[in-house]
């Protein structure tokens, strides 16, 4: 058993990782993982983990699930939002993202993310046994996050989801490309469906361009094989929704062209949650914790509000 340190990640110190004079384990991008924040997955690969903390102490935690070919990191402005309310937020680059190892964008079962949400949530409950939990996904990550609530529904107190992938959007997923996508899958696992495009993520520029330059994040096509995970992951997914009780907050883009807005009007009529909002923004894209500052700022209050109320703690909850 790996010993976590004190940020619960797990370092293999007490199992010798390499013999001696053989070189460490080195990141995606060359940095050598003793020197990073991870923990080891069940197939033994290195998982680049991050973790903001409060000045004061925690109050809760939350867990950020990012979404397809991006990376823990660039949830930092929704992490400050976050450790300012007392929270403790943690995430992970999921496997073949960001600085985890693994080959880019690739996996045979989408399942993999959700165990190795499970792992680093069974690291953290072990840190923080007393405080309540919260889950944020966004995108491919609201899909992962919904499965992993799932998984574990009294571990959690509410779930978040920005634009999350419930349906296929028929324009990321057109119908030709998921009959294409199942039937390569077989002889052309590799062959690309092309990339996302980055002007579907965000109506902001700026957001756009750091999408754009951001050496973490993969702009290359997405494999046949990754788009059948994902296709299998939308039927997990709805085939979750009815049993589903956790709270949920959920936000979506009228306008986004990378998961179907349908998706979460389907899930909001469908889950059992006695809690439940959907919140629309006209004309928005994809990342709404990255559109313009106007629904960006909207959808950080409305987080906050939401997550007061469900602590019980001060400010804007309306107690009439
Ligand atoms: O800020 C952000 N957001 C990001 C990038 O940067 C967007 C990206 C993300 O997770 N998705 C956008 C693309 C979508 C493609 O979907 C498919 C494609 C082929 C297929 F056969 C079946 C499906 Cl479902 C999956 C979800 C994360």
């Amino acid at each position: 058993e790996a010993l976590a340190d004190k940020h619960g990640a797990s370092t293999a110190g007490d199992t010798p990782m390499m013999p001696e004079g053989s070189t460490p384990a080195l990141s995606p991008q060359g940095v050598p993982y003793t020197e990073l924040s991870h923990y080891i997955n069940a197939d033994g690969q290195h998982i680049f983990s991050r973790y903001w903390k409060p000045s004061g102490s925690p109050r809760a935690l939350m867990f950020i699930v990012h979404g397809a070919g991006e990376h823990c990191c660039r949830y930092d402005d929704l992490a400050q939002i976050l450790t300012a309310l007392n929270f403790l937020v943690f995430s992970h680059d999921h496997v073949g993202h960001g600085q985890s190892e693994g080959e880019r964008m690739t996996i045979h079962d989408f399942h993999i993310f959700v165990r190795d949400n499970i792992q680093h949530l069974d690291l953290m409950k072990k840190q923080y046994p007393d405080l309540p939990i919260f889950m944020c996904g966004h995108s491919m990550g609201g899909a992962i996050a919904i499965l992993t609530v799932d998984e574990r529904p009294d571990d959690f107190s509410g779930l978040i989801l920005i634009s999350p992938l419930v349906l296929p959007s028929p324009q990321s997923a057109t119908s030709f490309k998921v009959f294409a996508a199942k039937l390569l899958n077989y002889v052309l696992p590799n062959l690309s469906l092309g990339s996302i495009d980055p002007s579907f993520v965000s109506r902001n520029k700026k957001e756009v361009e750091a999408y754009t330059t951001d050496p973490l994040v993969y702009h290359g096509g997405m494999k046949v094989s990754f788009g059948v995970q994902l296709l299998n992951a939308t039927s997990r997914v709805e085939k979750a929704l009815p049993l589903f009780k956790v709270p949920v907050l959920l936000f979506h883009g009228t306008l986004d062209k990378l998961c179907d807005i349908r998706g979460s009007h389907v899930m909001i009529d469908t889950i059992q949650s006695e809690e439940k909002t959907l919140k629309v923004y006209e004309g928005a894209f994809h990342a709404l914790h990255k559109e313009l500052p106007e629904v960006t700022s909207s959808v950080f209050q409305e987080i906050e509000s939401w997550l007061q109320q469900k602590l019980g703690g001060t400010g804007s909850s309306n107690i009439v």
